[in-house]
């Protein structure tokens, strides 16, 4: 049985990773929090799953690499620079990164690209996401994944396209941008839409979590997928066949 060591263990997230992960015949090797050495657990498992913090990030890449153990990473607020850290490691061990490991949000990435791209520039695109109050992150990883769709579909990229910052006298909406609006509130789990809107009509294509135990399920499946992979960097898209 493939043994899981959990970055994050006693958050949100590490608690619905250890409580899903005997339905899928995996076993929880231990965790590490803020506290703990996370070379020891990387020690311990055969594959780490981490769900904790950006500032974690290059302590667990850096343990995951010395152990010589594959790591997905779910943690979300990532910068260019943790991304280049995860490029680095992946050129020892196989790292599988996503701001999101449920099955929907893969179609709707799906969707969203296609969309863009049928519609075309006369269809403005805005997409908005709602998580719990206890969120620190915006916008959500995930809504920074579906803007790469929509921008990949509309033959951009998100960097050239957001828009993030409406506040005051900010002008009409320009052209082939794409907002992103992040609300926060309660304890909703992860709502998103990516609303398509011209003269008349619109369209809105929208995807809500309703229990963490979706993305517990999805890391703990990356996880068992990527455990004997070898170095590189790895997709959700490929653990769901897609
Ligand atoms: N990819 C996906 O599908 C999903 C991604 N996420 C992302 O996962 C992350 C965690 O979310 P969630 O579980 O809700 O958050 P929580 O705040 O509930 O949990 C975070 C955990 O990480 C630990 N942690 C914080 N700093 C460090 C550190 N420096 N070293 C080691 N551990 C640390 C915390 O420990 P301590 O309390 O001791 O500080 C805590 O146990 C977020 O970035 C979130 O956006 C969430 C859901 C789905
Ligand atoms: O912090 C969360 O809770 C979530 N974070 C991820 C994100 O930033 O997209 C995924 C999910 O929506 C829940």
């Amino acid at each position: 049985m493939t043994s899981i060591g959990i970055y994050g263990s006693l958050g949100r997230m590490g608690q619905a990773i250890a409580a899903v992960a005997p339905e899928l015949n995996a076993k929880v090797a231990g965790g590490a929090d803020a506290q703990d050495d996370p070379a020891t657990i990387a020690a311990r498992a055969d594959v780490l799953i981490d769900f904790s913090a950006p500032q974690a990030l290059e302590a667990h890449l850096a343990a995951a690499r010395a152990a010589g153990k594959p790591i997905v990473v779910g943690t979300t607020g990532l910068s260019p620079q943790h991304h280049a850290l995860i490029d680095e490691a992946a050129k020892d061990i196989a790292v599988l990164q996503t701001g999101n490991t449920s099955l929907g949000i893969g179609l709707l990435q799906r969707l969203v690209r296609e969309a863009a791209a049928q519609l075309g520039p006369d269809w403005d695109i805005e997409i908005v996401e709602m998580h719990h109050r206890h969120k620190v992150d915006a916008p959500s990883g995930t809504a920074l994944m579906l803007g790469k769709a929509a921008a990949a579909g509309m033959g951009t990229t998100l960097a050239e396209a957001e828009v993030t910052d409406r506040a005051g006298t900010v002008g009409a909406r320009a052209s082939g941008t794409i907002g992103l609006a992040s609300l926060r509130g309660g304890s909703v789990v992860g709502d998103h839409s990516v609303v398509f809107a011209t003269q008349g009509e619109r369209i809105e294509l929208t995807h809500r979590a309703d229990d963490r135990a979706i993305f517990a399920h999805g890391a703990v499946k990356a996880a068992l997928w990527l455990a004997g992979k070898p170095a590189g960097r790895y997709s959700m898209d490929q653990v769901l066949g897609g």
